[in-house]
């Protein structure tokens, strides 16, 4: 029999972490569902970049565990979790500048398919691999930029470029951290669409300050606060939850976020 875990993407069981004699995640739970948006939110220092850091890899838990699709990752590095289906996006950039953006989503194709070891596998697949690239570019809507170099794009082109990556190296679960930060409200708004559009299907995590952001783009809303996930529901649910009001939102949306 499956364990029951099947259907969810990541799990977070009673996480914690220390940095020295300070606790930072103090026993931190959630779920997430594959194939659901999730968004993190919290005031600043409440440990949302650091758990982030915990389920890509590069931190380790000092207690409880993490699963991805029912495995166990805590302990593994970054690039197994990876390999797992897991991709993080922004915080560092993962483009090739120097690359066409048709190039780079090639690359991060081939590259997970694990072409490196394999030259004439390679080869035999390029066909394939091409008309991938090209229809991943289309719904990027990357299409009339295709032989430009990535340096040379827009910003929010380079961006959606990124987003295109973790697609074309096959992540079923993408982190994004603050997807839409340095980009004007316009852009913003037609960003939350892209990426909507381009991620279906795959369970998106984010970290964002941004409530516009939040509720555009979240089926579900996690807030972290301290270090423990004090609330896990629908963006109206966590809207209208008094411990959240108390705790965070009360005071960002009485400022206009
Ligand atoms: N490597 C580290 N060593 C020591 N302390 C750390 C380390 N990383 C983070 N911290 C501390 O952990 C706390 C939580 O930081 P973290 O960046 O996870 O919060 P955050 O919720 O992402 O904050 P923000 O919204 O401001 O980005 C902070 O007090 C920070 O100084």
């Amino acid at each position: 029999m499956k364990p029951v875990t099947m259907n969810l993407a990541v799990e977070l069981d009673a996480v914690r972490k220390s940095f020295g004699r300070t606790e930072i995640i103090r026993g931190a739970s959630l779920q997430v569902r594959a194939g659901e948006r999730v968004a993190i939110i919290g005031p600043n220092g409440a440990g949302k970049s650091t758990l982030f850091n915990l389920i890509s890899g590069r931190l380790t838990p000092s207690a409880g565990q993490i699963r991805l699709f029912g495995e166990r990752i805590d302990g593994r590095t970054p690039h197994e979790i990876n390999r797992r289906g897991l991709a993080r996006s922004f915080q560092v950039s993962n483009l090739f500048p120097k690359l066409s953006v048709f190039e780079n989503l090639r690359c991060a194709m081939l590259w997970s398919e694990g072409h490196r070891y394999a030259f004439w596998k390679f080869l035999a697949d390029l066909d394939e691999t091409n008309a991938r690239a090209e229809a991943l570019l289309e719904r990027l809507h990357l299409d009339r930029r295709r032989d430009v170099l990535a340096m040379n794009l827009t910003y929010a082109e380079q961006r959606a470029l990124e987003i295109g990556l973790t697609i074309a190296g096959g992540a079923r679960v993408i982190l994004l951290d603050e997807p839409t930060a340095g980009m004007s409200r316009s852009e913003t708004t037609r960003f939350i669409g892209l990426i909507r559009e381009v991620t279906e299907g795959r369970t998106l995590l984010t970290v964002e300050h941004d409530m516009g952001v939040v509720f555009g783009l979240a089926d579900r809303i996690a807030v972290l606060v301290y270090g423990e996930v004090i609330a896990f529901d629908t963006p109206e649910r966590v809207r209208a939850d008094p411990r959240v009001q108390e705790a965070y939102l009360g005071s960002v949306l009485a400022q206009g976020h």
